[in-house]
């Protein structure tokens, strides 16, 4: 099985923190390749354009692709949406002018639209009745509207940081995106890529949650029970020749330091936090 990966650009770092903690460990040197083999000796990760993903996947290149949901709509291709990996969150926004003459969307008809997502704003604008004109460009699309090469934009927008440099506001948002892996209709059921999708929840599973080990006195086991919001009840065991149990529960993070204050009034010591690299349910 071949996993299509950005080769630069906001995607990769993430997607290869990613695939390593989920245990498919890329060859050394894998950045400056075009392939890498990994531990697995039937999956290669293959490097390309976060926009070429989509393509790769629908061609057969690769079985799946991890790219954003913005560029697989750009493609048009129908590829199979497997699993959020939850980072590469973006909005697509129509942004004009800030005290400019565009306030609604129905404001750009008759008016030109720079972009470099022409098939995402072609659908918005027929599906909002909008007659605009759209102009495709390669990159640093917030400066168009300066230089008059368009009266608004469409483009991507996170922390609204670029627009606001560019004394641009948004007009409307016209979709949604995050980073996510998408196989071909035909591989979404195969079992190497089933068993990725298993593998990359896992590590999703596991991020904000805690592993709590500790001691606690037998008769009390009741009440450290009622304290612990454990994702499906605490594992308990005998210590030889002790009055004690070890107790083993996963925790929300967030949840952690109210459960470790209430867990030493009812009599637990001992008590350890660890983060966990992956949780299989
Ligand atoms: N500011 C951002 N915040 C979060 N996600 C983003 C942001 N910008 C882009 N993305 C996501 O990352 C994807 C790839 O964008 P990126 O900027 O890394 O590549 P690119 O500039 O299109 O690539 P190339 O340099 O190869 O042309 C986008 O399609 C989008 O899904
Ligand atoms: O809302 P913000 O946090 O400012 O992010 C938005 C910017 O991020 C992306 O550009 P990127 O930094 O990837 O540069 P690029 O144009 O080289 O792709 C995107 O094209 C916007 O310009
Ligand atoms: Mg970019």
């Amino acid at each position: 099985m071949r996993i299509a990966v950005p080769n630069k650009g906001r995607l990769h770092d993430p997607t290869l923190s990613l695939l390593e903690r989920a245990g498919l460990h890329l060859d050394n040197g894998a950045d400056r390749k075009l392939y890498a083999g990994t531990v697995d000796p039937d999956v290669t990760v293959l490097f390309a354009r976060a926009a070429d993903i989509p393509e790769y996947v629908w061609d057969g290149a690769a079985a799946v692709g991890v790219t954003g949901y913005d560029q697989v709509r750009e493609s048009g291709h129908d590829l199979t949406e497997l699993v959020d990996l939850e980072f590469g969150r973006c909005r697509l926004v129509l942004a004009a002018p800030e005290d400019g003459d565009i306030q609604v969307p129905g404001d750009v008809s008759g008016k030109t639209v720079a972009t470099e997502f022409p098939t995402i704003a072609r659908d918005y604008f027929a599906q909002e009745g909008i007659d605009a004109e759209v102009v495709e460009v390669t990159g640093a699309t917030e400066l168009t509207p300066h230089v008059d090469m368009a009266d608004a934009i469409i483009d991507i927008t996170s922390t609204g940081t670029t627009l606001a440099v560019n004394r641009l506001a948004i007009v409307d948002e016209v979709l949604s995106s995050s980073a996510r892996l998408f196989a071909h209709p035909d591989h979404a059921e195969d079992e190497k890529v089933q068993q990725l999708v298993m593998a990359l929840r896992s590590v999703l599973s596991a991020e904000g949650k805690r592993y709590l080990m500790m001691n606690a006195p037998r008769e009390r086991l009741d009440e450290v029970r009622e304290v612990i919001p454990g994702l499906g009840g605490p594992t308990v065991m005998d210590i030889a020749g002790d009055d004690q149990v070890a107790v083993h529960v996963v925790v929300d993070e967030r949840e952690v330091y109210e459960v470790v204050n209430e867990l030493k009034n009812v009599g637990a010591s001992g008590i350890l936090v660890t983060e966990i690299e992956r949780l299989v349910e």
